[in-house]
């Protein structure tokens, strides 16, 4: 258990570590191509740790310098059938991506699995494209659950009309067209992360865009590349936020990731009145890359719509936080997705805060929060959610008692450096307490 003691100020210059969605990606993409993909700046993180163990299963060499974060990611002769169960853990992204990429393998068979949070997570919404495809998947619950079993084989393409708004599925089905016979689209009810397009336009693979449609094409080759991942966006958004709502704050986050599918945080909060400054941007394995230079500023009420909701799904759990900072009414519709990811955070944070005495209420498919109250110490849980974790970490800056999170270790999910982050912003020390 940890506790957070509050803060009037977030002072000076960071470094988030490298985009998680856009490291997993590197990975999948590196084991398919010719001479392999090198980067710098990988996510530190257990589920990109997840990726790669996956992907030395099947005999791909993965060079790892953890102290500099460089990954060389190489199959020169093609990924190979597993030995054993393949382990996602708890990342999704690592299960759905894998699922795409396996069902395309002929003749490999291959067991996905994942904790015990994974294996609640819905599979159906890509194990169903995928079948249509040709695709052999088998598991729980008809292929909805954790574990699956999938025997891969030559697909064809097709075009996907997706009914959820999800970027795993989406990728999850490219990566399988990259292999198939005739083109393969996708076509999204509303945009979400583009960072599979981006990737594939930078090594040179054909890819079609067409607004909500997006089009791949069988590819024999890959030839490979290098280049920086940049900052986290889901990462800063808790930065951003903290900043945000403490009194005496200024902060620059260098070298983010700013593509604009990921940073609706941003919008939210311009227009709950935000002193931000986007600056010295530039591009960086085809993805924006930014500082992001935040102030403290006094915050009031908005409704983020169900449009919005993709382009900051990550980021809601620490808008929750924001919004008990904020004058007036926060309303968050849309966002039901948020009940099947590490953990239900629609009921997760509301536990959380109204633990804080926060006015929070629960809807099927997000919150409404009044503000601004003046939180409380107390505990919280973490769910074993690092979102949940973190954004909990970030209420606690702005409580008027110690907030202490239970089972905060999640953090190294996506940020296994959070904690020692919060102590040099804040220049306090944390305390490791035991309950
Ligand atoms: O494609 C990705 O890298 C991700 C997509 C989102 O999930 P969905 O595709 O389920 O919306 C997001 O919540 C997740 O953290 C990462
Ligand atoms: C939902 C998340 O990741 P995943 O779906 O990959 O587990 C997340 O990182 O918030």
């Amino acid at each position: 258990m940890i506790e957070i003691n509050s803060t009037s100020r977030i002072k000076g210059e960071i470094y988030v570590p490298g985009d998680k969605s856009i490291s997993h990606r590197a990975a999948f993409l590196g084991a398919l191509t010719r001479d392999g993909v090198e980067v710098s700046n990988f996510s530190p993180g257990q589920d990109c740790a997840s990726t790669l163990a996956c992907l030395e299963a099947m005999g791909c060499a993965v060079e790892q310098d953890k102290a500099f974060n460089t990954v060389k990611i190489k199959a020169p002769t093609g990924l190979k059938e597993p030995k054993d169960v393949l382990d996602a853990k708890n990342s999704g992204t690592t299960a759905r991506l894998l699922l795409g990429l396996l069902s395309g393998i002929p003749n490999l068979f291959a067991v996905v699995t994942g904790d015990e949070s994974l294996k609640r997570r819905p599979m159906g919404r890509v194990v169903k494209p995928l079948v249509a495809m040709g695709a052999k998947i088998d598991g729980r619950e008809f292929g909805e659950r954790l574990p699956l079993a999938v025997r891969g084989r030559k697909l064809s393409g097709g075009v996907h009309a997706l009914q959820v708004a999800s970027a795993q599925v989406k990728t999850a089905i490219l990566l399988a067209g990259l292999g198939a016979q005739g083109a393969t689209s996708v076509i999204e009810p509303s945009p979400t992360r583009d960072h599979t397009e981006i990737m594939l336009e930078y090594l040179g693979v054909p890819i079609l865009k067409d607004g909500l449609r997006v089009t791949v094409y069988p590819t024999s080759s890959i030839p490979g590349g290098s280049w920086r991942i940049p900052g986290d966006f889901s990462a800063a958004a808790f930065w951003i936020v903290a900043a945000a709502i403490t009194a005496e704050s200024e902060l620059r986050i260098k070298e983010v990731n700013v593509n604009p599918t990921r940073t609706g945080l941003l919008g939210v909060l311009e227009r709950m009145g935000l002193d931000y400054a986007i600056e010295d941007e530039t591009l960086s394995g085809g993805e924006r890359m930014a500082t992001v230079a935040v102030r403290s500023s006094r915050l009031k009420g908005t409704t983020v719509s169900p449009e919005e909701v993709p382009s900051l799904i990550d980021e809601l759990p620490v808008l929750a936080v924001a919004a008990t900072q904020a004058e007036g009414i926060t309303e968050i519709r849309g966002a039901r997705e948020l009940r099947v990811k590490e953990s239900d955070r629609i009921h997760a944070m509301a536990i959380n805060l109204k633990a804080l005495g926060a006015q929070i209420q629960e809807t099927d498919d997000g919150w409404i929060i009044e503000g601004r109250t003046t939180l409380s110490g107390g505990r919280a849980k973490s769910f074993g959610d690092h979102r949940v974790a973190m954004a909990m970490a970030v209420a606690g800056l702005v409580a008027t008692g110690p907030v202490r999170i239970e089972d905060e270790e999640c953090v190294s999910i996506s940020y296994p450096g959070f904690f020692d982050d919060l102590t040099k912003l804040t220049q306090t020390c944390l305390k490791e307490v035991s309950s």
